[in-house]
């Protein structure tokens, strides 16, 4: 049986010695040990503490070693020299998404043109780095650099208006692809909708303010059923994530247009392909597939209707870029603040003939003389839409667009591209 005695103490064995020379001296003792715990518990936390600043001071000297992976002298030289313009009347453009499809294309036609050109790329991995690197190889060639970093790094951006007065913004920078927005969409609202915002920022900021020209999609158009898809038609039910950002895209591009005066084009392409292409596209994972022998899913719509698109060849697009860029007005606003109205203008990109996705893998067929696989299955509800088919006289009323490469004629020299990057590999992995 415990003592009364037994029972006032602490009951773990060891930790205290019972004493017995009386009440006060059991208090001194008593508090002598929760002195001593005290002690303890505050060397503990203080270990802790020295612990968890040095663990801080380790992730911030990572991310400073992350952030100097821009920054410097040298960089900021290489972002100078790229930006130069080498003929008069000439702009600085700052590219985002530089080492993707598109911006690739056009940052070179620009530089080309003598136009100063710097591009900004995160090189993620939502399809093959190496074909992004590929095309920055291209880009060196030429003397364009490409900046690492992601148009989130508001920091980054704002040391770019810094070193350079960019004149005008081309922003390309984007998660594309329809269907993944049903796998992650996350990415979609990060780059989408935060990025933008983050661009949009730092282009309000920026002192002279550029001119934006931004990469909005025909998929804005979602369910819309009148054709040829117009400007003027309504834009209110997006059939996927994807298009649901575009479209937000351009509500908060009017809104920075409205508030800080930033001169605006938003434009919607229509379906891209061409070569340097993207792979997660159906023309492009049809070739791949095609060559390696393996099938490809044809989706098929309502009553077994073929799906089909108003594929654009990417020169087309190219042309449309720098007409918009071109054509757009200055932004009127400086310090944050507007000083007057600026253009905010939405155009078309398309192709203007639609073309069915059976009669895009009749053209490969033809192209690469090798017969498809077919699996065709019913348009699961991914978040695709039946048709696209632009109306594209506005764009052809304000800066002359006109197409001129009919899907044939764009697929050969796509299918030429490709087996020059990746090499024949007939029925076997290619790269
Ligand atoms: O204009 C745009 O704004 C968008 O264009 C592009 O989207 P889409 O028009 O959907 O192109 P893409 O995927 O090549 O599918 C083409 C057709 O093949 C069908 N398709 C597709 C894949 C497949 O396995 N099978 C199939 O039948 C499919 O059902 C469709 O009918 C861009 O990817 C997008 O980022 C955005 O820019």
């Amino acid at each position: 049986m415990p003592s009364l005695q037994d029972e006032l103490l602490p009951s773990t064995p060891g930790k205290f010695k019972i004493d017995n020379r009386g009440p006060h001296h059991r208090q001194l003792h008593r508090c002598f040990a929760s002195t001593s715990t005290m002690f303890l518990w505050a060397l503990f936390l203080i270990a802790l503490t020295a612990s968890y600043l040095s663990f801080q001071s380790f992730i911030d000297t990572g991310n400073r070693f992350i952030a100097t992976s821009w920054g410097g002298i040298q960089w900021e030289r290489q972002v100078r020299n790229s930006a130069q313009i080498h003929r008069s009347g000439g702009m600085s453009v700052l590219v985002t998404g530089a080492a993707g499809f598109v911006g690739t294309h056009v940052s070179l036609a620009l530089k080309k043109r003598g136009d100063g050109v710097v591009g900004i790329d995160n090189f993620n991995n939502y399809y093959d780095p190496s074909l992004k690197k590929a095309r920055r190889g291209e880009l060196q060639k030429q003397g364009v650099f490409v900046v690492e970093g992601d148009i989130n790094d508001a920091r980054l951006l704002a040391k770019l208006f810094d070193v350079v007065a960019f004149t005008h913004v081309m922003h390309l920078a984007a998660q594309a692809g329809v269907r993944y927005a049903m796998e992650n969409p996350n990415s979609y609202v990060h780059s989408n909708i935060a990025g933008l915002v983050t661009l949009l920022e730092a282009c309000k900021s920026a002192d002279p303010q550029p001119a934006i020209v931004w990469a909005s999609s025909s998929s804005v158009y979602g369910l819309n059923e009148k054709v040829p898809f117009s400007e003027m038609h309504q834009t209110d039910q997006p059939a996927s994530l994807y298009a649901a950002t575009k479209k937000a895209g351009e509500e908060i591009t009017h809104t920075y247009n409205h508030i800080y005066g930033l001169s605006i084009t938003g434009l919607r392409f229509f379906t891209v392909y061409g070569p340097w292409g993207r792979p997660d596209m159906a023309y492009f994972s049809f070739t791949r597939n095609i060559l390696q022998g393996k099938p490809i899913t044809i989706y098929r719509g309502k009553n077994r209707a073929d799906l089909a698109r108003d594929f654009t060849y990417i020169d087309d697009i190219v042309k449309g870029c720098i007409g918009s860029l071109d054509t757009a007005g200055k932004s009127t606003g400086s310090g944050g603040k507007k000083r007057g109205p600026a253009p905010y203008r939405i155009f078309n990109l398309g192709n203007t003939s639609p073309v069915t996705v059976p009669t895009l893998v009749r053209i490969l067929e033809r192209h690469l003389e090798v017969k498809a696989k077919r699996n065709i299955v019913e348009m699961p509800g991914n978040g695709d839409v039946p048709f696209t088919h632009a109306n594209i006289s506005l764009a052809r009323q304000e800066f002359g667009y006109k197409p001129t490469t009919d899907l044939q004629t764009g697929l050969k020299k796509f299918v030429k591209w490709y087996l020059s990057y990746y090499g024949y590999n007939h029925g076997k992995p290619v790269k």
